[in-house]
C-alpha cells in the first residue's frame, strides 16, 4: 500500500534521513523504532508531505505522491496522528469528529461505528477537548482520520505519557482497526508495546534503517537490538 524508497530528508544543510526504504501492506501494522532524534517524526512528516526538504520516492497504492500537498495525500488515504494529538481544545469531542472533511466516502467510518470502537468518546461526546484525559485525547486523535476515511494511519508515539492500563487499551484499538483493514505506520520508543501490536519493525538509527525484521525475530532479539540502538 505504502512504499518508501531511498528517502532522504534535510533541515537546511543537515541530513536527518538517509536513503530510507520501507513498505506497509494493506491492513498491516509496521513500526519505526529508534531513540530520540533518530528521525522518526521527520520520516512520518515526509510521508505526509509536511516536510519539504526531501528526496526519494513515497508512493501510495502504486501512485507517486511527489509534489502532492498534505491535503491531497489525506484525500488519497493517509491519516496523520501527531504526537501532540492535535485536538481542538475548545471544541467538543463530537465537533472534533465532525470537523475534518470526509475524504473518502467508501472508507469513512460512520459516527456510530466510531463510537462503537471508542465507547469512551461516546460517553465524552459533549465534553470539550480540554476536559479529556491524555488517553481520551489519543483515542480522539486516532478516531478523527478514521471518520474522514483514512486507510493508513501515521501514528506518532501514541503510548507517550500514558499509564500502562491505557497503553493496553490503545494497543487493543490498534489491533481492532487492523482487523478492519486499516494499515498503521507506528512510531514508538515503547518497544514492549510495539511488539504487542505490530507485524514488522524497522529500526532507525541516525536517520538510517539499520534493521527490518518480523515481530517474532524482534521479540527474541529485543535486548540485543535495543542495546545496538542505545535505547
Ligand atoms: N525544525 C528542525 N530544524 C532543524 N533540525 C531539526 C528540526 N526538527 C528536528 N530536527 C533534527 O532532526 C533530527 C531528527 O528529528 P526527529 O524529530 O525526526 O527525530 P525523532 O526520532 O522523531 O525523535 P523524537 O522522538 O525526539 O521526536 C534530530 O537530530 C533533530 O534535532
Amino acid at each position: 500500500m505504502l512504499r518508501v524508497e531511498d528517502l532522504s530528508a534535510f533541515y537546511g544543510e543537515a541530513q536527518v534521513l538517509r536513503n530510507v526504504s520501507l513498505d506497509v501492506a494493506h491492513g498491516e501494522v509496521v513500526t519505526l523504532v529508534g531513540r530520540n532524534g533518530a528521525g522518526k517524526t521527520t520520516l512520518l512528516r515526509s510521508i505526509m508531505g509536511l516536510h519539504k526538504g526531501t528526496r526519494g520516492v513515497v508512493a501510495l497504492d502504486g501512485q507517486s505522491l511527489d509534489g502532492k500537498s498534505a491535503d491531497k495525500r489525506a484525500r488519497l488515504g493517509l491519516g496523520w496522528v501527531p504526537d501532540n494529538r492535535g485536538i481542538y481544545a475548545t471544541l467538543s469531542v463530537s465537533e472534533n469528529l465532525s470537523l475534518p472533511p470526509v475524504v473518502d466516502k467508501s472508507a469513512a467510518w460512520s459516527l456510530d461505528r466510531i463510537y462503537e470502537q471508542f465507547p469512551v468518546l461516546h460517553e465524552r461526546r459533549d465534553f470539550p477537548g480540554t476536559k479529556l484525559s491524555g488517553g481520551e485525547q489519543q483515542m480522539l486523535a486516532m478516531a478523527r482520520p478514521l471518520r474522514a476515511g483514512s486507510r493508513l494511519l501515521l501514528l506518532d508515539e501514541p503510548s507517550e505519557g500514558l499509564a500502562p492500563v491505557i497503553v493496553n487499551q490503545i494497543g487493543q484499538i490498534i489491533r481492532d482497526i487492523k482487523a478492519q483493514g486499516v494499515a498503521v505506520l507506528l512510531v514508538e520508543q515503547n518497544v514492549k508495546f510495539a511488539s504487542t501490536v505490530a507485524d514488522r519493525h524497522n529500526l532507525l538509527a541516525q536517520g538510517e534503517v539499520v534493521a527490518s525484521l518480523d515481530n517474532d525475530e524482534f521479540h527474541s532479539r529485543t535486548t540485543e537490538l535495543l542495546e545496538h540502538l542505545g535505547m
